[in-house]
């Protein structure tokens, strides 16, 4: 019997210790596939990018931002020093010069007189602040005198030139990740490509002579490709029969081209299990079942320095496989800022039968009230349910039975 802890907790507090045992192994082989990308880098376009990928080498900003002296506000650009001993009893009036929008040369203040300006337009030579529009009297642009009753301190709303950066310094350290912002600054500082670390080549296999012919559509193959490319690593697909000499000729195949596999189908009692029988007997693999329903058989090996993970073909298995041992350790490596599902507990609405001894993962929804519904049944072929739920719900393996009302952990898997 599998170590379990609380009952109404989360899938990793219920976690047997053959289930931790493989997913920290399982864990290994994604930091083992990291590392095989880690020395792989490529130029790309600042404009190109968009997926976090990681900085490869510190980035120097190009030209110092803000890139000149700049206006923080809509107001009248002046010289400080020309309006001291301002007070609302004796303001102090200037003519009002041409006004400087945004997009405007930099020009040179002429003393004695404050000039229209606009949020971001290049504060003139030989003026240092800038009062506010709603601050002068009369609050317009479209006069020829314009009246202040106080001293703005030097400096004032004005955003001096290399304030965020300058020229030459670290924009962005290498190890960054790309993200909206990082892409941003980069932009903004004139950086034109830099060099990143290639995205995770992560190379799914689908076996079976029945998925090889046609007889039925590579449902799981399509399915991790699209769960692999959502995390910003990049798939690749391959179909191979029930053929070993095939099949490890794709993995030496792939040992030049990819980080890490994923394979689907042909691990567990058959006689044709082609995926087990290839590298089960490998120095570095593990095959087994763990205890949980669906998705019991699991097994992994390394290939020639390149990590295989495998996961029981029925396409339920598939999906939970991914989603329990790999997409969390897989979005880490991938940047990603929030890499686990949200979870979180609620009442059973239903009563339900699971089978003692393993972790049961079944498909529901959860009501705005919180109650937990199942959407399906127990099968590892109801893909259709699967994709119609938007929870993973996790029952206990010491529970057997759970009636309506009985509280359950779930993950949140889907928007719908
Ligand atoms: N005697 C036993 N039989 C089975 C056991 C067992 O312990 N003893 N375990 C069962 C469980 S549980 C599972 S899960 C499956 C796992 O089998 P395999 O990983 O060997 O998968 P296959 O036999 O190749 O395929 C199972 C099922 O999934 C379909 N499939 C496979 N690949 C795809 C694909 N790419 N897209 C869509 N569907 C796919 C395949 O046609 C089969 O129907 O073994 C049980 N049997
Ligand atoms: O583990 Mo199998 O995945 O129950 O169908």
């Amino acid at each position: 019997m599998p170590q379990l802890r609380r009952r109404d907790a989360g899938y990793s507090e219920h976690m047997s210790t053959s289930l931790a045992e493989h997913r920290a192994a399982v864990a290994r082989l994604v930091e083992k596939a990291d590392a095989r990308r880690g020395a792989r880098t490529e130029n790309v376009h600042v404009t190109a990018l968009s997926s976090p990928l990681r900085l490869a080498e510190d980035v120097l900003s190009a030209q110092d931002l803000p890139p000149f002296d700049n206006s923080q506000m809509d107001g009248y650009a002046v010289a400080a020093h020309e309006l001291a001993g301002a007070t609302p009893e004796r303001p102090i009036t200037l003519p009002v010069a041409a006004p400087i929008p945004a997009g405007a040369d930099a020009g040179v203040h002429t003393p004695g007189t404050a000039a229209p300006i606009m949020t971001g337009a290049p504060v003139p030579k030989g003026a240092d602040a800038v009062v506010p529009i709603e601050k002068v009297e009369p609050s317009r642009f479209d006069v020829s005198e314009i009246s202040f009753s106080t001293p703005p301190p030097p400096g004032q709303f004005v955003r001096p030139q290399g304030d965020d950066v300058s020229r030459g310094a670290v924009l962005l350290p290498r190890g960054t990740w790309t993200t909206p912002a990082t892409i941003g600054s980069l932009t903004a500082a004139r950086v034109r490509s830099v060099r990143v670390e290639t995205a995770l080549r992560v190379a799914i296999v689908s076996s079976g002579d029945e998925i090889a012919s046609g007889q039925l559509a590579d449902g799981n193959g399509v399915a991790l490709t699209a769960a692999v490319r959502e995390l910003g690593a990049s798939p690749t697909r391959h179909v191979v029969a029930d053929d070993q000499a095939e099949l490890r000729a794709l993995f030496e195949e792939l040992s030049a081209t990819s980080d890490l596999v994923l394979t689907t189908g042909g691990i567990s009692a058959g006689a044709y299990e082609v995926v087990r029988q290839v590298l089960e007997p490998l120095r570095d693999a593990w095959f087994d079942h763990v205890p949980l329903q669906p998705a019991g058989p699991q097994g992994w090996a390394v290939w020639d320095g390149l990590p295989i993970i495998c996961f029981p073909g029925n396409p339920v298995s598939t999906l939970i496989s991914f989603e329990l041992f790999v997409r969390p350790v897989l979005a880490r490596a991938c940047g990603v800022v929030s890499p686990d599902r949200p979870t979180g507990t609620g009442p059973l609405a239903e009563a339900l039968e699971s089978p003692l001894g393993k972790l049961q993962v079944r498909r529901g929804r959860v009501d705005d009230d919180g109650l937990v519904h199942l959407v399906g049944g127990a099968g590892s072929h109801l893909l259709s349910s699967y994709a119609a739920a938007s929870h993973l719900v996790f029952v206990p393996a010491e529970a057997g039975r759970l009636a309506a009302g009985d509280t359950v952990a779930w993950w949140r898997i889907a928007a719908h």
